[in-house]
């Protein structure tokens, strides 16, 4: 067992008092699972999992497969580089790659308590709840609020300036 980071025992999501003492008695771990792209490193994504693990006391971080990704242009860092380099991070107890099939099916080996989204994921929390509750999963999902703050916190933006900076050399 990992306890790096202290558990936070009582957080309001927004104004609904969740406590993780409601979840489980005092000596289980609470698992939290954060998910993303992580495509080029940055602090936001620091920020992000730190947050996440707040809400626990162990993260599983699932990372998206190449092939999966196409609400944005796809990951210029292959899959497995992006494993590796989350693996590697002090706040995360184990990562692992999505499936290209079917989102729910890491679940099962997981099976996390809580879901942690990031500001801009994609999902709606309710709409994930009820999906996961059809799969037979009693996962709760929480969203975070602000994100952190800096100009190349973004993969995207991290990629454009380096394509700027390249245009102007030429
Ligand atoms: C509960 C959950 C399960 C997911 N499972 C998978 C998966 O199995 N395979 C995958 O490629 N992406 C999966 N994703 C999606 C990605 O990890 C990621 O959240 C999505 O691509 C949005 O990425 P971004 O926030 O990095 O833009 C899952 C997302 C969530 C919230
Ligand atoms: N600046 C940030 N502050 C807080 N969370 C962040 C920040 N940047 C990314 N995240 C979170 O990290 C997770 C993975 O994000 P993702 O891999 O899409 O990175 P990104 O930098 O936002 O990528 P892109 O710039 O391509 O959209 C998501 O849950 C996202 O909300």
């Amino acid at each position: 067992m990992n306890l790096k980071y202290p558990v936070l025992f009582h957080k309001v999501i927004k104004g609904n008092s969740y406590s993780l003492a409601d979840n489980k008695s005092g000596d289980e771990l609470t698992r939290i699972l954060a998910t993303g792209t992580f495509d080029i490193l940055h602090p936001g994504h620091l920020y992000y999992l730190d947050q996440a693990r707040k809400y626990g006391n162990e993260l599983y971080v699932l990372v998206a497969r190449d092939s999966t990704i196409e609400h944005k242009p796809k990951p210029i860092v292959p899959e497995k580089q992006r494993l590796e380099m989350v693996k590697a991070l002090k706040v995360v107890d184990h990562a692992l790659l999505g499936s290209e099939e079917d989102m729910f099916k890491p679940l099962e080996e997981v099976q996390p308590d809580i879901i942690v989204l990031g500001h801009d994921q994609v999902f709606g929390e309710k709409e994930l709840e009820d999906k996961l509750q059809k799969r037979g999963f009693k996962t709760k999902v929480v969203r975070l609020g602000k994100p952190r703050q800096c100009p190349l916190c973004s993969s995207g933006r991290i990629i454009k300036r380096i394509l700027e900076r390249k245009r102007t050399e030429l």
